[in-house]
């Protein structure tokens, strides 16, 4: 269990824990995140395996953290990208305000996600890779278009329910989370470029 004091946030679900924070950066700051890392990252759209056939996956993606920060994904090893200003920024500010909050959370490492518009998307998964540890916390920020992000019950005993992350919002999943949920970013009739950061603390 972690000591969460609700300060200036929207308690989505209290075991396993969920929170959401707004006005993160507060503007013109998160407009300006938003526009330099839609414009300034290289945004990748690798191929993955699905049932023995290759496809592009529907996002885009980069990933970021410290050089010590290696990742292994469907059997490739991969190596962080730099931090970008904007993201360091973006990190720095999720750890004060979930210190705000009497959480204590360290990230090395950040996905950062693309979605063009309402027909890009995430499927289900966990964010439970190895190199994250048994019970990870996983921070993500939100800018641009709003979309909900779906969570269900992995064993199906509770009704699934929709995150609605705004814009310079924060979703904090706390321990348990994708131990015992699973999140997905569906298609909807939503216009609009939203990029997200999910940060993560890969253990070396
Ligand atoms: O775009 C989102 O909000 C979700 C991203 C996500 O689930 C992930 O990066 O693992
Ligand atoms: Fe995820």
């Amino acid at each position: 269990m972690i000591d969460y004091r609700p300060v200036g946030g929207a308690m989505l679900l209290a075991e396993p824990l969920v929170v959401r924070f707004d006005a993160l950066l507060g503007e013109p700051a998160a407009g300006r995140a938003l526009e330099r890392l839609d414009r300034e990252l290289d945004w990748q759209r690798p191929r993955l395996r699905l049932y023995g056939r290759e496809h592009p996956i529907p996002r885009r993606q980069v990933w970021m953290g410290d050089t010590e920060a290696r990742y292994r994904y469907s059997g490739s090893d991969f190596s962080p990208e730099t931090w970008h200003p904007e993201a360091s920024r973006l990190r720095d500010a999720v750890i004060a305000r979930l210190a705000a909050a009497g959480i204590r959370a360290d990230f090395n490492s950040v996905l950062l996600n693309r979605y063009a518009g309402g027909e890009e998307r995430m499927g289900w998964h966990g964010d439970d890779e190895p190199e994250l540890g048994p019970d990870p916390l996983v921070a993500a920020v939100s800018l641009g278009a709003e979309r909900p992000l779906r969570f269900r019950w992995k064993k199906r005993d509770g009704e699934a329910f929709n995150a609605w992350l705004p814009h310079d919002s924060l979703l904090l999943m706390g321990p348990g989370v994708q131990r015992r949920l699973q999140h997905a970013l569906l298609p909807r009739r939503i216009p609009g470029l939203r990029i997200s950061l999910t940060f993560r603390r890969i253990i070396p």
